[in-house]
């Protein structure tokens, strides 16, 4: 088995949490960015988050919400982490370095290396986040970033062992392609996910 890094996210109930720990994610995701069938409360998360064993990181996941709602929403469900897919900028990496949780910077952009904004893992996504549609990662034009660098947009349990070998990326987060239909997650995905990554 690789030491790839694993994230599966839009988890919504305790029996998802568990199939994910139980198939060796290094990290799960709540998402807090409204308007998607994978939305849950601070309180849910809070619950859910409880289950995590201290190993794996618990993941909150916004989009274009401001600081304070962010920092409200991740001391409310006590996750460990923040996943950011808006326009922010360095500053708003800063405002939330006090809290003390690991800072994911998710973008679509050309990023030449993890850090820049301040972040401790950077998420390399579709344009669309969340709508399992996939990136062509396989392109010339693709360059790795320099750093721990995650890879996200469209993977499934079918893809994503060669999406790993040809980019090289140090870890990989799924949502769309670990669901059975969009906003309910497949236990036996899960699995056939967290397996094949690895290879
Ligand atoms: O999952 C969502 O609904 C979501 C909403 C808003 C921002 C991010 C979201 N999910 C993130 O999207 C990527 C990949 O998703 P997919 O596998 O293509 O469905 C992943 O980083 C999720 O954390």
């Amino acid at each position: 088995m690789s030491d790839l890094f694993v994230k599966i996210c839009g988890l919504k109930t305790a029996r998802d949490v568990d199939v994910a720990v139980a198939a060796g994610a290094d990290a799960v995701g709540f998402v807090f960015a409204p308007g998607s069938p994978r939305t849950i409360g601070a309180a849910e998360a809070r619950e859910l988050a409880e289950r995590v064993p201290a190993g794996v990181l618990t993941v909150g996941v916004f989009r274009g919400q401001p600081v304070e709602e962010v920092r409200r929403l991740a001391e409310e469900s006590g996750v460990r982490g923040v996943q950011l897919h808006g326009d922010e900028g360095p500053e708003f990496y800063g405002a939330l370095r006090a809290q003390g949780r690991t800072l994911l910077r998710a973008t679509a952009l050309r990023v030449e290396r993890c850090g820049e904004y301040g972040e401790d893992l950077l998420l390399i996504d579709a344009p669309d986040p969340g709508s399992g549609k996939p990136w062509n990662w396989a392109a010339q034009e693709f360059t790795a970033p320099r750093g721990q660098w995650v890879l996200a947009g469209g993977l499934d349990p079918a893809n994503v062992r060669e999406a790993v070998e040809t980019t090289g990326a140090w870890g990989v987060d799924v949502s769309s392609g670990v669901e059975s239909e969009r906003g309910v997650k497949s236990p036996d995905l899960i699995r056939a996910f967290v397996a094949a990554a690895r290879g």
